[in-house]
């Protein structure tokens, strides 16, 4: 078996599929800030720009300037870092927010509008040309002033397809440097982001970018496929925050890349920390069972599982926890069997014969705390108790 911190999915291998071109634009800061409740200080945006600039992300959008003057002053500051990701940074399709964009020193404006009936009908009142005139005096503006431009078109996936292309294909003729589809309130599936991308891509030579939520808990899923469809700019969160039930997460998309494209040029070692600076950051925990990052990822407690893990840790794991900066956590309860019990015991530097292995996985899987999990000190107090038996 080759050596290696992952198990790649070898069905990609019966699956008719180039090789990715595509770039992370991570949003942590500007959509991920949309959290509600999240409020980002200028010490914690700039910790984290850092952080991600180091895990190789090519863009990072940076925030919203138009929202504070301090939110304005904390892009400009991130922007004059000298990463090596582009700065991002969101504009509404109005030229004082594209100003703000101009003074704020950033590489890429996103100028977005929305196209959608509901949009039009519930939200801004106007019809479709009038908003669509609005964004394309943004992007000239914008243009004019040097910045590259993502035209992004919000709700683009309740949008008549034929208005979104016909859309982009316009604002192609501005020379935008990419167009953006968000699925706004997250309603694609995997089939349908497929189909999207695809429809677009047949229409539009400039680069795409996939913004997905996750309503359905499908935004990485959709941001992958998109990828695989053509999309070039794929979004995502630290930890999946954002509005709602958050974006595409950062750390999920970065290793089903290795693992199901064999793209390694990202540093994943790096995760861990940076979740756990966005969990303090935010104030929100991840869930013990959060892909990747959870405190949960790597903790084994299953008998059958433990004991394969003691031989060869991918027999239940897919990638390494060192892979993204984690740490595997073998623990006792109701479901340990003796041989991974063996393991335990012996890992803490006991021997136990066969009769007090049996007495001590009796004692655990009869103790009450069994339901919370055991201690290490709870575990040695009834190892040394057997022992003495
Ligand atoms: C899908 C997304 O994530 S979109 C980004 C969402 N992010 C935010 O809203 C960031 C936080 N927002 C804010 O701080 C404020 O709403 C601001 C600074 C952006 C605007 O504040 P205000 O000037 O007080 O405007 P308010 O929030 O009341 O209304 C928004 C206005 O922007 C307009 N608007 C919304 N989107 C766009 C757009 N893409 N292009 C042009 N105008 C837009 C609305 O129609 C409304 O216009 P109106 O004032 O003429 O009715
Ligand atoms: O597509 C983009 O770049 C941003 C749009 C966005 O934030 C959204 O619609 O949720």
């Amino acid at each position: 078996m080759a050596n290696t911190d992952y198990s790649k999915n070898e069905l990609m291998n019966f699956i008719d599929q180039s090789p990715l071109n595509i770039e992370i634009c991570d949003v942590t800061l500007r959509d991920g800030e949309q959290t509600p409740g999240v409020a980002f200080t200028r010490d914690e945006k700039i910790d984290l720009a850092l952080e991600l600039d180091s895990i190789g992300v090519e863009v990072i959008e940076a925030g919203f300037p138009v929202v504070s003057t301090s939110e304005k002053d904390i892009v400009k500051e991130i922007s004059n870092l000298g990463l090596d990701a582009n700065i991002c940074c969101l504009a509404r399709s109005v030229i004082d927010d594209v100003d703000a964009a101009i003074d704020c020193d950033v590489d890429i404006v996103s100028i977005f509008i929305a196209m959608s009936d509901l949009h039009l009908k519930f939200k801004y009142h106007k019809s479709c040309a009038d908003v669509f005139s609005c964004a394309m005096g943004a992007i000239e503006h914008a243009k004019d002033h040097g910045l590259k431009v993502r035209f992004a078109a919000e709700d683009a996936t309740r949008t008549n397809i034929e208005t979104l292309k016909r859309a982009f294909l316009a604002a192609e003729d501005y020379h935008v440097d990419y167009v953006s589809i968000a699925d706004t309130i997250g309603i694609l599936s995997p089939a349908t982001t497929h189909y999207l991308v695809s429809e677009v891509k047949k229409v539009v030579n400039t680069p795409i970018c996939i913004h997905c939520h996750n309503d359905l808990g499908m935004a990485t899923a959709n941001t992958l496929v998109a990828a695989e469809a053509g999309a070039k700019q794929l979004h995502t969160t630290i930890n999946g925050i954002g509005e709602r039930a958050g974006n595409a997460s950062l750390e999920e998309l970065l290793v089903a890349l290795r693992v199901q494209h064999g793209i390694e040029t990202y540093d994943t070692t790096k995760l861990n920390s940076i979740s756990r600076k966005l969990e303090k950051y935010s104030g929100l925990p991840t869930a013990v069972n959060k892909a990747v990052v959870g405190k949960h990822a790597f903790t084994h407690e299953s008998g059958i599982h433990v004991m394969a893990i003691l031989e060869e840790p991918r027999t239940y794991e897919l990638f390494t926890p060192e892979m993204v900066g984690g740490k595997r956590n073998l623990v006792v309860g109701k479901h340990t069997g003796k041989k991974a019990l063996k393991g335990i015991v012996n890992d803490l530097g006991y021997e136990l014969d066969q009769d007090e292995l049996c007495a001590l996985i009796s004692k655990v899987k009869n103790c009450t705390e069994v339901k919370k999990g055991l201690s290490k000190e709870r575990l040695e107090e009834m190892i040394r108790n057997v022992r003495s038996h």
